[in-house]
């Protein structure tokens, strides 16, 4: 790396070999044929970096390799300081440069180049590999979403790596004032991002706050991100069981399941925490909200970064059920919805067109209905809608309704950025998850339903200016035509 190089680049650091002791869940974790990639995000000087040496100084036995995103000058002493912590001297420091200091910019082309270049390496790690473990630490400005996109579907990739999770660090005594503070209009408040991406938030610094501010904070998490883990900590120093290894996005990521379900119950109560804590300033939510319907956020804007919907589609190979063609069914969708606006727009009319080809019928436009029908939502809030249905559900008609929320946007405010179920699907006595990150989705069986376990789809829903009453309605509306259909089906066939 150049030191006079003033672009910010994000740098990756091969590090030593320690020894490879037995994960606890080695039994239940899937057959690991790629290495691993946790992203550890978080907001400037929430603890990203401490627990970082935290991992890399724990006796795992990993050979970890790291990539920091860091900008400016800060690049050159935030490497240095990871590459010289005690037990890390001598680390072979091959650096790797990446043209563009912003890792979510870069992340299409170089960051997948350098990562594809670290994993050509051959070395001491399992498989012949460099490295056994890759943590990227993303700068506190950084959007984790199109990062985690990248390593989710890249299809090339896929076959060295895995995205295993995205770990969120918040400062606890500041992030009440991170994540409602004011940004321009149009903008994300990146905090807010990082909450809403996390498979686990680390709740750090505990001893710089109080019982009640934790309580606080969690509901704030909990706010934009209903089913998200979080684990208290100080100094970051956490179980890495917790945060290591843990499949949350493979085909066996059971690991999703018990926040999902959990979130429902949580819901209520973060819910009635926050309420009782927004005597407290920042935290105060907008309206009252109830169960499975979080409190709308403050209008909250900030470095929007790479938050376009240009993504590429790839399917995820091995048996996932990703949509197919995606890209073209997006190319497809949107020209329809863009005619459908614009023949609204050249009428003077305010009115939402049904968009696709499921006209007033369909269940998006009932909730483009319910966009227009105001919620409440100011622009640009991040907040968690969850749904739930006691019926199986057909899951040809469930990813059409998917298909239609995730990429019938454009006559919608809406953005989501994250989706997350556990499904009950009609004739399958097999659990099914579905995973989304922007418009990219898969629905994957996973075990048997136990025997007396209730089979009830929940999913949740995590994004930007999401009406709550309007996605809904839309699942009301899917719902109810699925039952309609049943009733008919059924109707044939005793008819024959
Ligand atoms: N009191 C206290 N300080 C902490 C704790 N965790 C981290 N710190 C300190 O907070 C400061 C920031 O920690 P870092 O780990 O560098 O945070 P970061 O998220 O990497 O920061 P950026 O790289 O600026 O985004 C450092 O001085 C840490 O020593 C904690 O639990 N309690």
């Amino acid at each position: 790396m150049s030191d006079d190089d003033d672009v910010p680049v994000p740098v990756a650091i091969p590090l030593n070999s320690r020894p490879v002791p037995a994960q606890a869940d080695d039994a239940e974790a899937p057959e690991r044929t790629t290495v691993p990639v946790t992203i550890v995000t978080g907001f400037l000087g929430a603890g990203k970096t401490t627990l970082v040496r935290n991992i890399l100084t724990a006796n795992h036995g990993y050979r970890i390799a790291v990539i920091l995103n860091e900008f400016g000058e800060d690049v050159g002493i935030e490497s240095s300081f990871v590459q010289s912590q005690e037990g890390l001297q001598g680390a072979d420091g091959e650096w790797v440069e990446l043209t563009n200091g912003c890792m979510c910019c870069a992340v299409k082309s170089d960051f997948l180049q350098a990562l594809e270049s670290l994993l050509e390496r051959p070395g001491l790690a399992s498989g012949g590999r460099a490295f056994d473990y890759i943590l990227i630490e993303t700068s506190g400005l950084a959007n984790p979403g199109p990062i985690a996109t990248a390593l989710w579907t890249d299809s090339e990739l896929e076959s060295r790596v895995n995205l295993d999770g995205v770990v969120t660090v918040v400062d606890a005594v500041n992030i009440d004032r991170q994540l409602h503070e004011p940004r321009p209009r149009g903008a994300v408040n990146e905090a807010q991002l990082q909450v809403a991406y996390a498979d686990i938030v680390v709740l750090n610094k505990l001893d710089l706050v109080d019982e009640e501010a934790l309580i606080r904070a969690e509901a704030d998490i909990r706010a934009i991100n209903s089913g998200v883990s979080i684990v208290r900590t100080q100094r970051s120093t956490v179980e890495l069981g917790l945060i290591l290894n843990r499949n949350g996005y493979s085909h066996k990521g059971e690991l999703i399941l018990p926040p999902i379900i959990e979130a429902d119950d949580e819901l209520e109560a973060a819910d009635s925490h926050h309420r009782h804590a927004s005597g407290h300033g920042g935290a105060t939510p907008e309206r009252a909200s109830t169960a499975g319907e979080m409190p709308a956020r403050r209008r909250s804007t900030g470095v929007s970064c790479c938050s376009s919907r240009a993504h590429s589609f790839h399917g995820k190979s091995g048996g996932g059920a990703i949509a197919a063609a995606a890209a073209a069914a997006v190319a497809a969708v949107n020209s329809a919805a863009a005619a459908a606006a614009s023949a609204a727009a050249s009428n003077g009319s305010r009115e939402l067109s049904p968009v696709g080809s499921m006209g007033n019928s369909s269940p998006i436009a009932a909730m483009a209905a319910g966009a227009a029908d105001p919620d409440h939502v100011h622009d640009n809030q991040v907040s968690t809608v969850s749904l739930r249905c006691e019926q199986p559900v057909d899951l040809e008609r469930f990813k059409s309704w998917v298909d239609h929320l995730l990429w019938d946007r454009d006559t919608r405010p809406d953005e989501i950025y994250r989706m997350k179920g556990l499904l009950a699907v009609a004739g399958s006595d097999k659990k099914h998850m579905l995973q989304a990150v922007y418009e990219l989705y898969e629905v994957v069986s996973g075990p048997e339903w136990q025997s007396g376990e209730a089979r009830t789809t929940r999913i949740v829903l995590i994004g930007r200016n999401l009406r709550p009453t309007a996605v809904k309605a839309s699942w009301a509306k899917f719902i109810g035509e699925q039952q309609q259909q049943h009733q008919q089906d059924k109707a044939e066939k005793a008819d024959a």
